[in-house]
């Protein structure tokens, strides 16, 4: 049987994770978050990395954020917290591998589909998708520390609204924000002609444009700021408008 979350390495210092659940619009289950951070550890031990992609399979979604069936269910706020801790450190995992990373978004991404792009330096999106922090409208907030991230990657004024609003956007949208850098017409493939940019420097190159990213973003200060969203989010997911949201999305 295939991986929920499959790891690919190229000798030209590529590497790939492929959230592979396209049936659940690739969710994010408790599974895909324990090889995400499997994978993170062989990627932070690897010297020859040059581009961490990440991407979804089949074409219309990127990732629809945590599974709804696997995070669900009547938690306190401490369980909730215990819930979504892990995934949260596993994006900071990724914001801060020494490497660039890209979020390939062949589709749709909602919630934590949305915090898992923020998570990489940059994004290209599919014009055949659309995409939203709609955390907002499950009576909840950004659970995974996605919030201090956007506040990283598009302006801060931009990001406040952004996360109130919860509005689902179209990649034109995102790419007047700032929030991707390229509009995609494809699924990932790794002879993309968009990676040549990465894989034509050298690995030293990146990863020195990479050490001066993380320090112009006050790295160190960073996992304070997501471990507190995870510690509110868990004390919202608690609330009858989460738990009535959750229930709405699947009665549909
Ligand atoms: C836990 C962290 C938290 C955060 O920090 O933000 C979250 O991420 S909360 C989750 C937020 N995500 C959502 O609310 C997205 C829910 N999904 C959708 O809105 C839509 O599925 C879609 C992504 C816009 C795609 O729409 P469409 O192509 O029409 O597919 P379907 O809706 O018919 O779904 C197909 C299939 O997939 C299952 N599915 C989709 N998303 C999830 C999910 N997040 N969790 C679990 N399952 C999901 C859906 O139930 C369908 O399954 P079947 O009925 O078995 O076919």
């Amino acid at each position: 049987m295939e991986q929920v979350l499959k790891y690919e390495r190229y000798e030209n210092g590529l590497a790939v994770l492929t959230i592979n659940r396209p049936n659940k619009r690739n969710a994010i289950s408790k599974e895909v978050v324990s090889l995400f951070a499997q994978y993170i550890t062989e990627l932070e031990n690897n010297d020859n990395i040059k581009l961490l992609v990440i991407t979804g399979e089949g074409q219309q979604a990127f990732c629809s954020g945590g599974d709804l069936k696997d995070f669900h269910g009547h938690l306190k706020a401490d369980e909730a917290y215990e819930l979504l801790k892990p995934m949260q450190e596993v994006l900071y995992r990724i914001a801060t591998l020494p490497f660039p990373t890209l979020a390939w978004m062949n589709g749709s991404a909602r919630g934590g589909g949305m915090e898992l792009a923020s998570a990489c330096d940059f994004r290209f999106a599919s014009e055949n998708g659309n995409y939203g922090f709609v955390q907002g409208n499950l009576g909840i907030a950004t659970g995974w520390g996605g919030g201090s991230l956007l506040y990283r990657r598009i302006h801060p004024q931009q990001a406040h609204y952004w996360q109130i609003e919860s509005a689902i956007k179209s990649v034109k949208e995102l790419e007047e924000a700032g929030f991707i850098q390229k509009v995609i017409h494809q699924e990932f493939v790794p002879h993309a002609e968009e990676l040549t940019m990465f894989l034509s420097k050298s690995v030293e190159q990146l990863r020195s444009w990479k050490a001066q990213w993380l320090r112009h973003h006050s790295i160190e200060q960073l996992i304070f700021e997501m471990d507190e969203e995870v510690a509110t989010c868990s004390k919202l997911w608690e609330s009858e408008a989460h738990i009535e949201a959750v229930n709405r999305f699947f009665s549909k």
